[in-house]
């Protein structure tokens, strides 16, 4: 069995580049059927210290070469199955090193708590390369608090209310030009242009060039090929983060006294009562993680909200109904559109945006009574723990009821539901994504109604951030 797996890998590695569509979709089915049935060999990630009471990691390393990163990429239910098989601590070897997953509510807690402070940022490091180099995320400990303090600055209320009004004016130029067609690049296109209108108040001229740079610099982190070469994603992302940081640099001394409301400005303007600011540097290294923070998770939101509003047309029509009651979307009127809330939340646990927050440890830990050695890269899941019944009733379900009174499945644990992560670092930008989120909902909804034929299947392809495969083909009917 072991020889057959391993020829198949091979096989469908050698033969990728001369198949047609339908050969390799049975290559690779037959792959997917391989992956899923085999298992492997149960062993220790390392062995307690024999004066602790901690129990070894159970895992193992999968597949030869590849160990298991081919069911991480292809197998949407391979991080649900281990928990199932192994517990909410379990190791796999994948990418070329072992990682740990901490899955479920109680792991993902002790992890992002990070009492002892043993679990760095340093695993975010392993995933985006130097691209999102010094972005907040990437820091830690007192210098990630300074930074964080720093930066609420820029999501302060009304600098928020500045932003949506900005985005409720670019929503409404732009919604009203789509054509029925694929959703997901319009949808990108559209959180791009908030990047770029409202983020960084850039000239419209320039606005095509940045974009394809944030896409060069996004994909690059996933690269297969981690080195500069010629033609390959990883120049492409050194390229486009060049290209941003030319972008930046330049126009910080005038943002800095500049009256404009964009959160570029207001990141040069941010001040602690000692009278800290950002650097220079800081400013670049921030812009452009905050980009990457909120484009793409904020795409992959709204998809998945469109995708389940037209499987639901009776829950589009609720959400419509509230849309249309109010106008123009603001933080205080998106606050009463109960029905739009109840979506926005059931569409980020069914598909969480940030499927992997990745940790590394700096010293020996123990992790829900696991020994994990110093220097181990541990991913914890929010979508797994999105989908276990022993916190959400009929898991697979699109059931925005749950998160009404008096069901409020969401407080079943305070990690059930963490599509913003927890502790420390959750999501900076939470409050504003969610009311951009609802705000381009609000103006698609008032101008469009839509639905899917009832045998429509959405394929989710999860290599990085979750991206419908065939792009989300929708028909928009205009209202
Ligand atoms: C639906 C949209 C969004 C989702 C699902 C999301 C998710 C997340 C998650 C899970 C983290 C924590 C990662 C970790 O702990 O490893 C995070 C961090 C962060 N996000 Fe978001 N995000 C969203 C939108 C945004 C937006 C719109 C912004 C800014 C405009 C933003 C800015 C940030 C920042 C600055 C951090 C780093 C916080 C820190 O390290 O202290 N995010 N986000």
């Amino acid at each position: 069995m072991r020889a057959t797996g391993y020829r198949l890998l091979i096989f469908t590695a050698h033969c990728a580049r001369g198949l047609g569509r339908g050969e390799w979709d049975m290559a690779t089915g037959m792959l997917d059927r391989w992956l899923s049935s085999r298992r492997w060999p149960v062993t220790d990630l390392a062995a307690p210290p024999a004066d602790s009471d901690l129990r070894a990691v159970p895992g193992d390393s999968g597949p030869p070469v590849l160990g298991h990163t081919l069911s991480m990429f292809r197998q949407g239910d391979f991080g649900l199955r281990r928990h199932r098989e192994l517990g909410p601590v379990s190791w796999a070897r994948a990418f070329g090193t072992r990682i740990v997953a901490a899955t479920g509510p109680d792991a993902a807690q002790e992890v992002l708590v990070n009492r002892d402070k043993a679990f760095s940022q340093a695993g975010w490091t392993f995933l985006v390369g130097p691209f999102l180099n010094r972005g907040l995320l990437l820091l830690d400990s007192e210098e990630h608090l300074h930074h964080r303090r720093l930066m609420q600055e820029a999501f302060t209320t009304s600098r928020i209310a500045g932003y949506l009004d900005r985005v409720d004016t670019l929503a409404k130029r732009v919604v009203p030009t789509w054509e029925p067609g694929p959703a997901h690049p319009a949808l990108r296109r559209l959180t791009l242009d908030v990047a770029t209108e409202v983020f960084m108040d850039a000239p419209v001229e320039d606005a095509a060039a940045l974009q394809r740079a944030f896409t060069d610099t996004s994909r690059a982190g996933m690269a297969v090929v981690r080195r500069p070469v010629p033609g390959g994603r990883w120049s492409a992302g050194l390229r486009g983060r060049k290209a941003l940081e030319d972008f930046f640099r330049p126009r910080i001394a005038e943002r800095r006294t500049s009256t404009a409301t964009d959160l570029f400005t207001a990141l040069c303007q941010a001040r602690t009562d000692e009278g800290h600011m950002f650097t220079d540097d800081d400013v670049v290294n921030h812009m452009i993680f905050i980009i990457m923070a909120a484009t793409d998770s904020t795409t992959t939101a709204l998809t998945s909200a469109m995708h389940q509003l037209g499987r639901h047309p009776d829950w589009q029509d609720r959400a419509r109904a509230e849309c249309l009651s109010v106008d123009p979307p603001t933080v205080t009127s998106l606050g009463g559109l109960t029905a739009l809330d109840l979506v926005v939340k059931e569409s980020l646990r069914l598909v969480a945006p940030l499927p992997t927050l990745a940790r590394r440890t700096v010293k020996d830990t123990s992790l829900q009574g696991h020994y994990v050695p110093k220097n181990t890269l541990v991913f914890l899941s929010p979508g797994i723990s999105h989908k276990l019944d022993d916190y959400w009733t009929d898991p697979t379900r699109f059931d925005p009821d749950r998160f009404a009174e008096p069901r409020r499945e969401d407080k079943s644990h305070r990690y059930a539901w963490m599509p913003f992560g927890g502790g420390a670092h959750k999501c900076l930008g939470m409050h504003f994504g969610m009311f951009e989120v609802k705000a381009l909902l609000h103006a698609i909804l008032r101008t469009f109604r839509w639905e899917f034929p009832p045998d429509y299947e959405l394929v989710w392809d999860t290599n990085s951030i979750p991206v419908p495969a065939d792009n989300l083909p929708i028909h928009l009917e205009r209202l």
